[in-house]
């Protein structure tokens, strides 16, 4: 299955309006109930959002983009709902996975790029520039013809981080960028969150990255407890890992 989401063309960059709300939401798989009483209102720019293995973390992120339908209350981007209009959100916020090879699927590190843009319909000239544009920008401009699958981990997180930002959606959600990562790529990815133009939003094991950040969720059993700058954030947290 292609996992990429497609966010729209915006001809001048993006643009963040607005905000996130999640109005009375949860969120169960069958039975199992993950996230419930999720009631925000998401306008920084960069939040992060910890908490300990299972706490739902991911599920919340999927619920921004509507990868996942909360199965009470509602979501709505800018405004647009994820359950009724799931194509607009999908346009405004792209959608990072932690394993960039679920996002690779083509051939050569160029066409795994275009293939979003292709996807879009914006034209040929438009999309050799954007290629062209977001590779060097991410340090990937030697590798176009290269075998997408024979790069490096971090050279293949930096291309699935590409092949997301090359379609310029106004929001991009991160899950777990930098698990997978040396020292060297985590800080090289570290950087591009840090400098991109778009609202982010992180789910992260790696403290270090929250560093600058707006704001920070805590999870725990499918809940928010803790929301607020990162130093407080990540002392709520480690206040509540020390004793498990
Ligand atoms: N597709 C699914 N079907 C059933 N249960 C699921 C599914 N995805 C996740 N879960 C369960 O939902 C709960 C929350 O999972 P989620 O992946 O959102 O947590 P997380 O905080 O991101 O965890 P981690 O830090 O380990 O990645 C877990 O108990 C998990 O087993």
């Amino acid at each position: 299955m292609r996992r990429r989401t497609t966010p729209a063309a915006a001809p001048d960059g993006p643009v963040t309006t607005g905000a996130v709300e999640l109005r009375g939401v949860a969120h169960a798989y069958g039975d199992r109930q993950v996230l419930r009483g999720l009631d925000l209102t998401l306008t920084e720019a960069k939040i992060g959002v910890i908490g300990a293995n299972g706490s739902g973390k991911s599920t919340f992120a999927r619920l921004l983009n509507g990868l996942a339908l909360p199965t009470a209350g509602e979501v709505l981007v800018d405004g647009l709902s994820t359950a009724t209009q799931l194509r607009a959100v999908r346009r405004r916020v792209g959608f990072v996975f932690q394993d960039p090879d679920a996002q690779i699927v083509h051939p050569t590190v160029a066409e795994d790029v275009e293939f979003g843009l292709q996807n879009l319909g914006v034209a040929a000239g438009e999309r050799a520039e954007r290629v062209t544009e977001v590779l060097g920008r991410y340090g990937l401009a030697g590798h176009r013809d290269h075998p997408a699958h024979l790069l490096s981990g971090g050279q293949k997180q930096l291309l699935a981080i590409a092949g997301v930002l090359v379609m310029r959606p106004a929001r991009v959600v991160f899950d777990e960028p930098t698990t997978l990562l040396d020292l060297a790529n985590k800080r090289r990815v570290a950087r591009v969150i840090a400098e991109l133009d778009q609202h982010v939003v992180v789910v992260t094991h790696d403290l270090e990255l929250l560093a600058g950040f707006d704001r920070v969720l805590v999870f725990d059993g499918g809940t928010v407890v803790a929301d607020a700058p990162p130093d407080d954030a990540v002392a709520a947290y480690l206040d509540l890992m020390s004793g498990r």
